[in-house]
């Protein structure tokens, strides 16, 4: 068969390739910087509904993988946990950005985020190849969790089996990591007692990351970044270091709490970059790791440290 001939003229194809071409060498000061680094991404509820979304975050985590970083998914699953709640008849409401988790919920909890949603993920990323490995705060004592209470207007208030993480052996993580594969976390965890409890995903991708000394934790979301004075979209924040986040912090609506609480975290524990990015935007991940823009709001640890991204 013969090609059919190019309509776009010639000076527009090279126009374009070298547009290309630049794109691939911008990347490269950033491969070098970040080969070898630990990435801690936080993939979330509202920014994994669509089909084609989920698809592209499967191809960066495996790009980043194959550019010689050492990927490593915490996933949510607020959105999916409250669609099967509803089609089992069961009631549910969050408190102060929590999920009220009664042991009923939690079996839902569980199910739906091991058995669906990292599955899921799983699948997605291994249609590249065999990467992922799934993994939850309850295999080989990955997170030790502690009961914990929602704040709701500065009262301390019962939200039932939910968790923080007060402990956390990454060493399954890293054997999975350093088998050359992708872990999938998650968030399930239990106490000292054994009794297991419904984290957050973004707190628990953030005590991971700190553990982990990832060179970055980056989160997903379904909005550009923070923003100084939601929802005032002029004040979109670029680069914030951890004292003025700090600050920020008590001003933050629901949504937004979890997600600075956890770069906060990840900061003060060693992580040297966290990133609050667009999910909504195909390969954001990508965007922000490998051009000199980034994307989204980036929290480092001290004023002096921005020289460097
Ligand atoms: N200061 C803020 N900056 C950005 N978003 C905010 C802020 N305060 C509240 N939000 C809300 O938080 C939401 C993100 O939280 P959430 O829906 O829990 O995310 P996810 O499902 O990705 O975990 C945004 O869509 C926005 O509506
Ligand atoms: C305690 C608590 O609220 N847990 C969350 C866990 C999932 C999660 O964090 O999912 P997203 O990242 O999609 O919000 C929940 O039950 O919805």
């Amino acid at each position: 068969m013969i090609d059919e001939p190019s309509l776009v003229p010639a000076d527009e194809r090279l126009a374009t390739a070298a547009q290309k071409a630049e794109v691939l060498i911008e990347a490269l000061p950033w491969l070098q910087r970040f080969h070898g680094a630990t990435v801690v991404v936080k993939y979330g509820g509202n920014a994994m509904i669509d089909d084609a979304l989920k698809r592209a975050f499967a191809k960066d985590m495996v790009f980043l993988r194959l550019a010689g970083l050492r990927p490593v998914v915490v996933h949510g699953g607020g959105p999916q946990i409250s669609a099967m709640l509803k089609r089992l008849g069961i009631g549910g409401e969050f408190k102060g950005g929590l999920r009220v988790t009664t042991p009923e919920t939690m079996d839902v909890v569980r199910m739906v985020l091991v058995g669906q949603v990292s599955r899921e993920l799983v699948g997605l990323i291994n249609a590249h190849g065999p990467y992922a490995v799934g993994i939850s705060g309850e295999d080989a004592r990955l997170f030790t969790a502690e009961r914990t209470q929602a704040t709701v207007d500065g009262e301390a208030v019962d939200v039932g089996l939910v968790g923080d993480v007060v402990g956390v052996n990454p060493e399954a993580v890293l054997d999975i990591v350093n088998a050359g594969r992708i872990p999938v976390v998650s968030t399930v965890a239990p106490d000292a007692d054994g009794v297991v409890h419904n984290v957050n995903a973004d707190t628990a991708a953030g005590s991971l990351a700190a553990a982990l000394q990832a060179e970055k934790l980056v989160v997903l979301t379904d909005v550009e970044g923070l923003y100084a004075n939601w929802p005032d979209r002029s004040s979109l924040v670029d680069r914030i270091d951890a004292d003025e986040l700090e600050k920020l912090l008590p001003s933050l609506a629901s949504g937004m709490i979890p997600k600075m609480e956890a770069c906060l975290r990840a900061i003060r524990g060693g992580v040297r970059r966290a990133h609050v990015i667009d999910g909504r935007l195909a390969h954001s991940v990508l965007l922000e790791v490998f051009t000199s823009r980034g994307v989204g709001t980036m929290v480092l640890p001290g004023k002096g440290d921005d020289d460097v991204e």
